[in-house]
C-alpha cells in the first residue's frame, strides 16, 4: 500500500503566507511525500493560478507553484498542518470555510499578532485540531495580489504547545529553509511580541507616526513606556511575567526598522481598510476591565484613535 502524501497548507497568502508559502513550495515541488497546498480566494487565487506566486527577497525574485492552489474546501481536502496567516480578523472566518479540511491530529499554526488565537480558534472548532500557538518576526507585504515582498526582518518564526505533535512539522519546514523553532514557553514569547508591537501599533495610530518619528518624540516614548507597563500587568494575569528588560529590549526593538517605516495598523486605518484594533488595542482594555486592572494610557490612546477615525475605530 503507498503512503499518503504529508500534506500542510497556508491560508492566506499575503504577507506572512507568501513568506512562509514560497520556500515550503518551492522546496517540496514534485515531491512525492509531502504537498504544500495554497488556499488564497479571488485575485490572488487567479494570480497565483495563472502565474504562480512571485516572491522577492533580498533582491532576488522567484516564481514558485504549490502542488495545489484553491479556495474550495472539498478539493483540498484533510491537510496534516495549516499555517492559518490571514489577519486576525479573518481567523474565525477562514476555520469556518475550511472546517472540512481539519482533521482530529491537523496541527493548526496561527502566526496573527495577537495573544488569544487559541482562544479564537477553540470557539470555532472546540475539539478539532492541536493547535500549535506562534509569531513571526518579519516584515513582508502583498504588493499586488499574488505578488509579496520580504522587506526586512530576521524572518523567524517561535511556534509552541504539543512538543511530540509538532515533531514533523518543525523537520519539515527547517528543512525548506524557513527558520521555525519550537518554544517550550510560547505564552511568554507571544507576550514579549505584543509587549512591543500593541502599544507601538496604537502610538503610531494615534498620534499619525512612523516607526521614526515615534522614536525621537520624547512625550510619546513616556506614554510607550507607560503602554508597556500596563501591558506588563495584564500579562501577570494570565501567568506570564514580563520584566523591566523585556520592556527595555521591546523599547529598543523601535530603532531597528527603518525610520521611515509604518505599522501595518497605522497603514490599514489610514488606508480606511480593515483593520486589527480588535486584537491590537481592544483586547488589552477588555481584559484589563475583566481583571480589574486600570489602563489609562492605553484608554488615552484608544480614545484619540476614536476622535481620530469616528467610522472605522
Ligand atoms: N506583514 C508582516 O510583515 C507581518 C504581519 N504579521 C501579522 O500576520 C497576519 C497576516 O498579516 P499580513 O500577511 O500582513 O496580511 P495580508 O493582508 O498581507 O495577507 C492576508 C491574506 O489573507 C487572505 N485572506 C483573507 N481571508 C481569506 C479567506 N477567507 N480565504 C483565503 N485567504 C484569505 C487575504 O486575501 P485577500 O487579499 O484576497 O483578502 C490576504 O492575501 C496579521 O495578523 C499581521 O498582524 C505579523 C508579523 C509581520
Ligand atoms: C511591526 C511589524 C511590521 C513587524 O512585526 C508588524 O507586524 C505590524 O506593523 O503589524
Amino acid at each position: 500500500m503507498t503512503k499518503a502524501k504529508t500534506r500542510i497548507g497556508i491560508a492566506g497568502i499575503g504577507g506572512v503566507g507568501g513568506f512562509v508559502g514560497a520556500p515550503l513550495a518551492a522546496y517540496y515541488a514534485h515531491n512525492p511525500d509531502l504537498e504544500v497546498v495554497f488556499i488564497c480566494k479571488g485575485q490572488t487565487l487567479k494570480a497565483i493560478e495563472e502565474k504562480g506566486l512571485i516572491f522577492r527577497s533580498e533582491g532576488q525574485e522567484r516564481v514558485v507553484k504549490p502542488d495545489l492552489t484553491s479556495d474550495d474546501p472539498a478539493t483540498i481536502g484533510v491537510l496534516d498542518a495549516l499555517f492559518l496567516t490571514t489577519k486576525s480578523y479573518a481567523l474565525a472566518e477562514v476555520l469556518h470555510t475550511y472546517s472540512d479540511c481539519i482533521g482530529e491530529n491537523t496541527l493548526l499554526v496561527p502566526l496573527q499578532n495577537m495573544v488569544h488565537a487559541q482562544e479564537i480558534i477553540r470557539n470555532v472548532l472546540p475539539t478539532k485540531g492541536k493547535v500549535l500557538e506562534g509569531c513571526i518576526y518579519v516584515v513582508s507585504n502583498k504588493v499586488a495580489p499574488g505578488v509579496v515582498e520580504h522587506r526586512g526582518g530576521p524572518g523567524k518564526i517561535v511556534i509552541g504547545g504539543d512538543a511530540a505533535a509538532a515533531g514533523w512539522l518543525v523537520q519539515a519546514v527547517t528543512a525548506a529553509g524557513v527558520d521555525l523553532s519550537f518554544s517550550e514557553h510560547i505564552q511568554q514569547v507571544l507576550w514579549q511580541k505584543f509587549l512591543f508591537l500593541s502599544p507601538v501599533a496604537a502610538l503610531t495610530t494615534a498620534y499619525q507616526k512612523n516607526f521614526g518619528e515615534l522614536a525621537t518624540a520624547e512625550e510619546l516614548l513616556e506614554e510607550l513606556e507607560q503602554m508597556m507597563l500596563e501591558v506588563k500587568e495584564l500579562a501577570a494575569t494570565k501567568g506570564v511575567t514580563l520584566t523591566d528588560e523585556n520592556i527595555a529590549t521591546a523599547k529598543a526593538l523601535l530603532q531597528k526598522f527603518p525610520a521611515d517605516a509604518k505599522t501595518s495598523l497605522q497603514l490599514d486605518f489610514e488606508q480606511h481598510n480593515r483593520n486589527e484594533k480588535a486584537f491590537l488595542i481592544d483586547y488589552v482594555l477588555h481584559k484589563a476591565a475583566e481583571a480589574g486592572i486600570a489602563v489609562p494610557a492605553y484608554e488615552q490612546v484608544n480614545k484619540r484613535i476614536s476622535e481620530l477615525y469616528p467610522v472605522l475605530s
